[in-house]
């Protein structure tokens, strides 16, 4: 096998095939086995508004691509990028229209600040590892450390003849590149011919596109050789890929809408200014999302946010938790449309559940343990040679429901291959292993069911640590002599509850102030006492003393 051919395959929107990946490093055989990196940048959200379910679909095709070349080539051996478009003039909208009151500047970061973190918390809610770097436009315009900035590509495309300043604008020849259009296949001539909008006065060509524009006064803007201003759309992501990934590297990707103009713009860019044949090897673009089969975005209206099908009614009234999101995109390969609808949700909410009957808890969580402690690796058969093959997730799919049919739970090997397949997706949560477990943990309890309890809590805790669960509570530090209560919910969130205050100490406390009380033939209050304590769960046991005809008072929880 060809070094660095692992068995994957993928489409390739440059070429129109489907090809085996081999990555550029493992091509290189000067660079040593340890430092070789696939490298992988993906364009992320423009953050001026939550995301809506479409921004999401990248999001997760991605990141199921970064999990598999991740076990293919080694964790170490992955660099994923995803930027933060922390410039563009909707943010400065935005900006102004929530924080009128604030300087501009201060309102815009704001505003980036709250969504970004707003976007963190909803892609890990649909259960996305980080990417390897996460770098912010606007950390690049100007005077980046390394020469990697916005206003410095620019100037080598002036210089090598591709850009040239009109109109208070630097724009992008694109008749100065021969192969303009190669990933969309769009021909220049055509593209003239073809256009309907009115060129720009000072634009060469219809096709133009800008790289720098000049600030008013109270828009954003940095120093530069043309004036105050900031950068286009485009430039930010061929400045920032090479900053982290070098000037050719090996998949980009990105939603079908990116490839013209953005991506044909970002190679454009990146190809003139380097001199290089390609930007990157393999470019990947996911399916739309789509509405009554119409793109779902933002201009028109047609959206649902993540953030309100996690947490609102608003959508098939009810709450939709992050696996079954992530299920309702993974069901369908990541090329196709999607048509999203609450029935698809609805069936990747049954196909979670019906996965999850086959198993039960106790079992789960003793081979969850086991698993961790042999650092098991190994996944249903047929499972990762079916994501190999372009990320066929339903075959991989099959695989995993074929093989839940068939296991038995003593099957110990197999009930950890259909585990682990399942994290791999990112679809693994305990309750959708059929998950509702509650306990307790008491005053009074024999030591060894005292000790199960302790170790189901704490392999519950281990479990919330090792899946996203990222909610999860827990208050008690001590275990000892005290009655707490846990469950966790079909959330999957662990709480534990104090369930009682009392202590044991109290308890007898009371217990003889009851017997003094009995003494004094006070019965109404001997019962108070009693019944102070049925209430909190203790159960009092009158008996006498065998040997000294004593009265004796024991008590029990009454559960
Ligand atoms: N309906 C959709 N289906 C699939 N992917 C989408 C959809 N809408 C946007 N994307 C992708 O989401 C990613 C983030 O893009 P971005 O933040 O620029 O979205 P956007 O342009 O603001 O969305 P909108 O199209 O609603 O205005 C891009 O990769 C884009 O291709
Ligand atoms: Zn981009």
């Amino acid at each position: 096998m060809r070094a660095g051919f692992r068995g994957l395959r993928l489409s390739n929107t440059m070429t129109r095939q489907k090809e085996d990946f081999v990555p550029l490093d493992w091509r290189d055989a000067e660079i040593p086995e340890a430092e070789k990196r696939v490298r992988m940048y993906v364009c992320g959200p423009t953050v001026y508004d939550y995301a809506h379910i479409g921004n999401a679909r990248p999001m997760i095709v991605f990141d199921v691509l970064f999990r598999l070349l991740r076990h293919l080539y080694g964790e170490d051996h992955v660099v994923y990028a995803r930027n933060i478009t922390d410039v563009d003039d909707k943010i400065n909208a935005r900006a102004a229209r929530d924080f009128p009151d604030m300087p501009l500047n201060d309102a815009i970061r704001r505003v980036t600040t709250r969504t970004t973190e707003q976007f963190h918390t909803d892609i890990a809610a649909l259960c996305c590892l980080p990417p390897t770097v996460e770098p912010r436009a606007t950390d690049y315009v100007s005077g980046h450390a390394n020469g990697h900035d916005m206003v410095a590509m620019i100037e080598t495309l002036i210089e090598k003849g591709h850009a040239y300043e009109a109109g208070g604008e630097v724009l992008f020849d694109v008749t100065s590149m021969p192969d303009y259009g190669s990933l969309s296949k769009r021909r220049l001539d055509e593209q003239q011919a073809g256009a309907r909008v009115a060129v720009d006065s000072h634009k060469r060509n219809p096709g133009d596109f800008v790289l720098w524009k000049l600030s008013d006064e109270n828009e954003p803007g940095w120093g530069s050789p043309w004036g105050r201003g900031r950068p286009g759309w485009h430039i930010e992501c061929s400045v920032m890929s090479e900053a982290h990934l070098g000037k050719t590297f090996d998949i980009h990707g990105g939603g079908l809408d990116l490839i013209f103009p953005h991506h044909e713009n970002e190679i454009a860019q990146s190809r003139c200014a380097h001199g290089t044949a390609s930007m990157a090897e393999v470019w990947m673009h996911n399916g739309y999302v789509q509405v009554e089969g119409r793109k779902m975005s933002k201009s028109e209206g047609n959206f649902i946010t993540i953030h309100d099908l996690l947490h609102t009614e608003k959508f098939g009234g009810r709450k939709w938790p992050g696996e079954v999101l992530r299920l309702a995109m993974l069901m369908t390969h990541y090329r196709e449309p999607i048509d999203f609808s609450v029935k698809r949700l609805e069936e990747a909410a049954e196909e979670l559940s019906r996965l999850a009957q086959k198993f039960d808890y106790e079992e789960i969580l003793n081979n969850w343990s086991l698993r961790k402690e042999l650092e098991l690796r190994d996944f249903v058969p047929g499972f990762v040679e079916a994501l190999e093959d372009d990320l066929n997730i339903s075959l991989a799919l099959r695989y995993v429901r074929e093989a839940v049919s068939n296991v038995r739970k003593s099957e110990f090997g197999k009930v950890t291959q259909i585990i682990a397949s399942l994290e791999f997706l990112g679809i693994f949560r305990p309750e959708i292993i059929g998950v509702y477990s509650t306990g307790t943990l008491s005053i009074g309890m024999s030591p060894h069911s005292a000790l199960r309890e302790k170790n189901k809590l704490l392999n519950l805790r281990a479990i919330a640590a090792n899946t996203s669960i990222r909610d999860a509570q827990f208050e008690a530090s001590s275990l000892s002599n005290e009655q707490l209560k846990y469950f966790v919910s079909e959330r999957g969130i662990v709480h534990v509850e104090k369930t009682e205050q009392i202590s044991e100490l109290e308890i007898q406390r009371l217990v003889e102030q009851r017997l003094a009380f009995i003494g004094d033939k006070n019965w109404a209050e001997a019962d108070r006492i009693r019944d102070e304590l049925a209430e909190k769960g203790i159960q009092l046991k009158d008996s006498k003393d065998p040997e000294t005809g004593e009265r004796l008072t024991t008590w029990e929880l009454k559960r």
